[in-house]
C-alpha cells in the first residue's frame, strides 16, 4: 500500500462508541466499515469548513472584482492584458458558483459510491467518491465527483472491483485498476450501509454494525422466458429463438382452463364479455375465440369479416404475430383511432381532416359522456317528429292524406334515412301513385325536405353542438353534478365557435378568399379548414349510423361478422356503440377488459353493465376470470395494494408463488443508476435472452434513465417512446403508458415517488398496470420519497436489504 492509501484508511477505529459498534464484525468487515466511517468523517469536516467559508469567499470574490475593475479603469496600456485576464478568471469562477456546479455538498448525504483507483502512469492512488456535487481533492487524496458530469464517475458505472480500466477523457487516455468499488448509503449524515464484493454491512437500529453476508446483494435472476407476450425472434434476429412464440402459443392453447374454454366456445351470436384482472388471459381468450369461430364457420367468420380493436400499436404488433399461429391469418387488427380515421375518410363526409389538440378538458369529458348518445337519439327523434308534423300540417283535410300518414307510421322501424327514402318511393312508384295529385305534391314537399336534411351529418353535428340550450339542458338533466357552471360555459362557447367555423368553412370553402395580402395581387387560397376535436369523429359516425342505420361505403353497408374489443374500459361508450353498430345482424362481439387497468380517465366508462346499456346491448352475465397466469402472488399482492379502494375483493385472483418483490430506496438518481447498472449488466450476462422493462412515469424520465444507463454500459438497452417495441430480448426503458397489455420477464418500476404517483385514482391505475407487466420478478427502485401508494412494509424491508 502506498502512503497515500494508508493516509486514507484509518489506523484505528476513530472513537470509542465506534469500536463498540463494530464489535460484532469479523476483522475484514471491521476494517471496511471503519475505513468508510473515517472517510465520511473527513468529508463531513471538510464540508462544514467549506460551508463556513463559502459566504466569505463570495464576498472576497466580489470585492476582488470591484478592485480589479477600478484598476483596469486607471491601468497603463501594457498592464491591461494581464488585468483583463484576471478579471475573466474571476468572472468564470463567479459564474460557476452561480450555476450551482460548485454548490456545496450536502453533509447529510454527501456521496453514495467509493472508488479507489490505481493509475497506470505513476501508480498513483486516488480515492474518488461518487455523489451529487463535486468536491475537489485538497491534497489528501479524497474527492467527490458529480455522477452526472464528471468523466471519472463513468468508471464507477462501468467497472467492477479489480477491473483494469481504459477510458478517453478530453482526448487523453487514462488507464489503471479499480482497487475498490463500494456502494455506500449515507442517510441523515450517518453511514448506514456498505456494499462490497467482500460482503454487505448495515448499521442496525441499536447502533451496532451487522454483517449481511456475501450473498446479500439483490439480483434479478431465473426469469428468462417467463413472459409469453414478448414473442422473441420474430424479426429473425435471434435465429436460435425463431418460432419460440408459436410453440409457446400452442402450449397455451393446450393449457386453456375450463372457464376460459367456456368463454371461447360461447354461441356465435351475441356478446361475450371477458372480464378479469391483469394477466388472467383475457386477450388470450379473445384471440382463441376468433380462431374458434373461424373454425366453426369458415365462410361467415372469414378473416376479412372480423375485426380486432386493441388499445395500442404494441398490442397490434403482438396480436398480428400471434394470430397466424392459431390458424387465422388476415384479420384486421387495429386501434380504435386508426380504424375510425380510415373509415371516416372512406365515408366521404364533407369534414376537415385535421383535429385540434387543444380541446379544453371539460369539452373532452362532455363529448365522451354517454349523454351525447342520448342527445343524438333525441335529435333524431326530433327530426322525425318534425317531418311528421309537417306532413300532418300539409295533408290536413286533403283526400288520401291519412293514407300517407299511415304509411309513414308503418315505416317507423326503419332508420330515418331509409324511412324517408321508402316513403317517397311509396308515394311516387307504389300505392301512393294513385292518390290525388295535390295530396301527393304536399306530401312530396315534406318528404323531400326531410330527405335533404337527413343525410347531412355535418348539419346534424352543428345542430347537436351549436345550440347552447340543448347542451345546457342535457347536462342539467343527465349529468347534473358532473360539470361546474364555468365548465358548462366553456363547453357551450367552444362548441358554438367550432360549429360556426365549420359551417362557415363548408359554405364558403369553394369560394376564393377575398382577403388579400398587401403585397400580393392574387386572392389567397380557399379558406383554411377549421380543426374539429378528436372526440367529434365518434359523434359524427354515431350520427351517421343513427340516421342511416349503419355506415355505408360506396353504397354498401360496412359491417363485420365478428368484432373483438380489447381493453374496452378505455374506449368511451360512443366509440363502443359505433363499433358495435358495424357488427352484422347476429351482433357477434367479444368485449374484453379490466376496470383496474383503466388508463383513459373521464371517458364515461363506469362499469360493465353500464357500458353494455350505453352501447345498446342486452345485459350479459359477467363471470370474471379468476386465475392470473402472468404475475405471481407476490406481485399481485403489491398490485392490489396499490389499487387501494379501487380494488374489489371479488376480483381477487389466484396466482402462483414467485420471487419476492423488492423495494430499493436511494436518495438520488445517480445512486439508483449505479445500482441498476450493476444489476442489469449482471442479468444480461447471465440471462441474455431475458426481457426487461424499466418503467418510468413520464417519457422524459425514461430518456434520462436511458442515457444514464447507457453511460453505465448496460447492454441491449432500448428507449421506447412511441410503442416501437422490438419484442426482442433486452431492456426496454419506457414510460408506463407504453406498456399496457404487454408482458416482460422482469419489470423495474423506476421512481415510484409521491410526485410521480400521488394518491389519486389515475396514479393507482397506472402503478397497477406497471406492476402487473412482469411474469417473474418485480423491483421498485426509488430515488426520492416513495409514494404513499407503495406498501410501507415493502419500504421497511428495504432497511434489511443491502443496496446496490
Ligand atoms: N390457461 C393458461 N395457462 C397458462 N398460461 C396462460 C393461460 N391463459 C393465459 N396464459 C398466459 O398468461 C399471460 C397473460 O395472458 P393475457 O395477456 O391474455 O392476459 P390479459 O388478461 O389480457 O392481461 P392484461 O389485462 O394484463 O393485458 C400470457 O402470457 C398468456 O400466454
Amino acid at each position: 500500500m502506498s502512503e497515500r492509501l494508508t493516509s486514507v484508511a484509518p489506523e484505528t477505529p476513530s472513537a470509542e462508541p465506534t469500536a463498540d459498534a463494530l464489535a460484532a464484525l469479523a476483522e475484514g468487515g471491521r476494517d471496511i466499515v471503519a475505513e468508510e466511517l473515517s472517510i465520511l468523517e473527513r468529508i463531513q469536516a471538510r464540508v462544514e469548513e467549506q460551508l463556513a467559508t463559502a459566504t466569505h469567499q463570495f464576498e472576497d470574490l466580489n470585492s476582488a472584482m470591484i478592485e480589479l475593475r477600478d484598476e483596469i479603469a486607471t491601468a497603463k496600456e501594457e498592464d491591461l492584458a494581464s488585468l483583463m485576464d484576471q478579471m475573466h478568471q474571476l468572472a468564470a469562477l463567479n459564474a460557476k458558483r452561480g450555476s450551482g456546479r460548485t454548490a456545496p455538498v450536502d453533509p447529510q448525504n454527501p456521496y453514495f459510491g467509493h472508488l479507489r483507483l490505481r493509475e497506470a502512469r505513476m501508480g498513483k492512488l486516488r480515492d474518488v467518491l461518487i455523489g451529487k456535487r463535486t468536491m475537489l481533492d485538497k491534497g489528501d487524496g479524497l474527492s467527490i465527483v458529480d455522477w452526472r458530469n464528471a468523466p471519472v464517475s463513468r468508471l464507477y458505472y462501468r467497472y467492477d472491483e479489480l477491473d483494469e480500466y481504459e477510458e478517453e477523457f478530453d482526448d487523453r487516455s487514462i488507464e489503471g485498476t479499480v482497487l475498490l468499488r463500494r456502494s455506500v448509503v449515507v442517510g441523515e449524515g450517518k453511514l448506514r450501509r456498505i456494499d462490497t464484493p467482500q460482503g454487505s454491512f448495515a448499521l442496525g437500529r441499536g447502533g451496532a454494525w451487522r454483517d449481511l453476508g456475501r450473498e446479500a446483494r439483490p439480483s434479478l435472476a431465473g426469469g428468462t422466458g417467463k413472459a409469453v407476450r414478448v414473442p422473441r425472434g420474430q424479426l429473425g434476429v435471434n435465429n436460435d429463438l425463431d418460432g419460440l412464440a408459436d410453440k409457446r402459443l400452442q402450449e397455451i392453447t393446450a393449457l386453456i382452463d375450463k372457464q376460459q374454454f367456456g368463454l371461447i366456445t360461447q354461441p356465435e351470436s351475441g356478446v361475450v364479455l371477458i372480464q378479469g384482472g391483469a394477466g388472467s388471459g383475457k386477450t388470450t381468450v379473445a384471440l382463441h375465440r376468433v380462431a374458434y369461430l373461424a373454425f366453426q364457420d369458415r365462410r361467415r367468420f372469414s378473416p376479412e369479416k372480423m375485426l380486432i380493436v386493441v388499445f395500442n400499436e404494441a398490442l397490434v404488433e403482438y396480436i398480428r404475430h400471434v394470430l397466424p399461429s392459431l390458424g387465422v391469418e388476415g384479420v384486421t387488427v387495429t386501434t380504435y383511432r386508426r380504424w375510425s380515421a380510415a373509415l371516416l375518410r372512406r365515408l366521404r363526409l364533407d369534414i376537415p381532416a385535421q383535429r385540434t389538440d387543444s380541446t379544453p378538458e371539460a369539452v373532452v369529458r362532455f363529448k365522451k359522456h354517454p349523454m351525447v348518445l342520448e342527445m343524438i337519439a333525441e335529435l333524431v327523434a326530433e327530426d322525425l317528429a318534425d317531418v311528421e308534423r309537417s306532413l300532418e300540417d300539409r295533408l290536413r283535410g286533403r283526400p288520401g292524406g291519412e293514407q300517407v300518414l299511415e304509411q309513414w307510421r308503418k315505416l317507423a322501424k326503419l332508420p330515418p334515412s331509409v324511412r324517408g327514402h321508402r316513403a317517397l318511393r311509396w308515394l311516387i312508384e307504389e300505392d301512393g301513385r294513385n292518390l290525388p295529385a295535390k295530396t301527393r305534391a304536399a306530401a312530396e314537399t315534406s318528404l323531400r325536405a326531410f330527405r335533404g336534411s337527413v343525410d347531412d351529418v355535418v348539419g346534424d353535428w352543428a345542430e347537436l353542438f351549436g345550440d347552447g340550450r340543448r347542451i345546457r339542458n342535457a347536462i342539467a338533466s343527465k349529468a347534473p353534478d358532473e360539470f361546474s357552471d364555468s365548465e358548462v360555459n366553456t363547453i357551450v362557447k367552444w362548441c358554438a365557435k367550432k360549429t360556426s367555423a365549420l359551417i362557415d368553412w363548408r359554405d364558403h370553402k369553394d369560394e376564393p378568399n377575398l382577403r388579400r395580402d398587401d403585397d400580393d395581387d392574387e386572392p389567397s387560397s380557399p379558406r383554411k379548414p377549421p380543426r374539429l376535436d378528436g372526440e367529434d369523429d365518434a359523434v359524427i359516425m354515431r350520427l351517421y349510423q343513427a340516421k342511416r342505420g349503419g355506415l355505408f361505403v360506396k353504397g354498401k353497408r360496412f359491417e363485420y361478422e365478428h368484432i373483438v374489443i380489447d381493453e374496452a374500459q378505455d374506449l368511451c361508450p360512443i366509440e363502443v356503440r359505433v363499433l358495435l353498430d358495424t357488427a352484422s345482424a347476429g351482433r357477434s362481439v367479444t368485449i374484453a377488459g379490466d376496470k383496474a387497468q383503466k388508463m383513459i380517465f373521464d371517458n364515461g366508462f363506469v362499469d360493465w353493465p353500464q357500458l353494455l346499456e350505453d352501447a345498446g346491448l342486452p345485459h350479459v352475465a359477467i363471470q370474471p376470470l379468476k386465475i392470473t397466469y402472468r404475475s405471481t402472488r407476490q406481485v399481485m399482492a403489491i398490485a392490489q395494494h396499490v389499487l387501494g379502494h379501487l380494488h374489489d375483493p371479488n376480483d381477487d385472483l389466484i396466482a402462483r408463488d414467485g420471487a419476492p418483490v423488492s423495494y430499493f430506496g436511494f436518495s438520488d438518481m445517480g445512486e439508483s443508476v449505479a445500482f441498476l447498472g450493476e444489476a442489469l449488466r449482471n442479468l444480461m450476462q447471465r440471462e441474455p435472452t431475458a426481457s426487461v422493462a424499466l418503467l418510468t412515469r413520464y417519457p422524459q424520465q425514461a430518456e434520462a434513465y436511458y442515457e444514464a444507463l447507457h453511460i453505465a454500459e448496460v447492454p441491449r438497452l432500448r428507449l421506447v417512446s412511441r410503442q416501437d417495441f422490438t419484442f426482442l430480448p433486452g431492456i426496454d426503458v419506457t414510460d408506463v403508458r407504453q406498456v399496457k397489455g404487454l408482458e416482460f420477464d422482469y419489470v423495474i418500476v423506476l421512481d415510484p415517488t409521491r410526485q410521480n404517483y400521488p394518491v389519486r385514482d389515475s396514479a393507482r391505475h397506472l402503478l397497477h398496470i406497471a406492476c402487473t407487466r412482469t411474469a417473474y420478478q418485480l423491483w421498485l427502485v426509488c430515488s426520492g420519497r416513495p409514494s404513499p401508494l407503495v406498501p410501507q412494509d415493502l419500504i421497511d424491508e428495504d432497511d434489511e436489504q443491502p443496496p446496490g
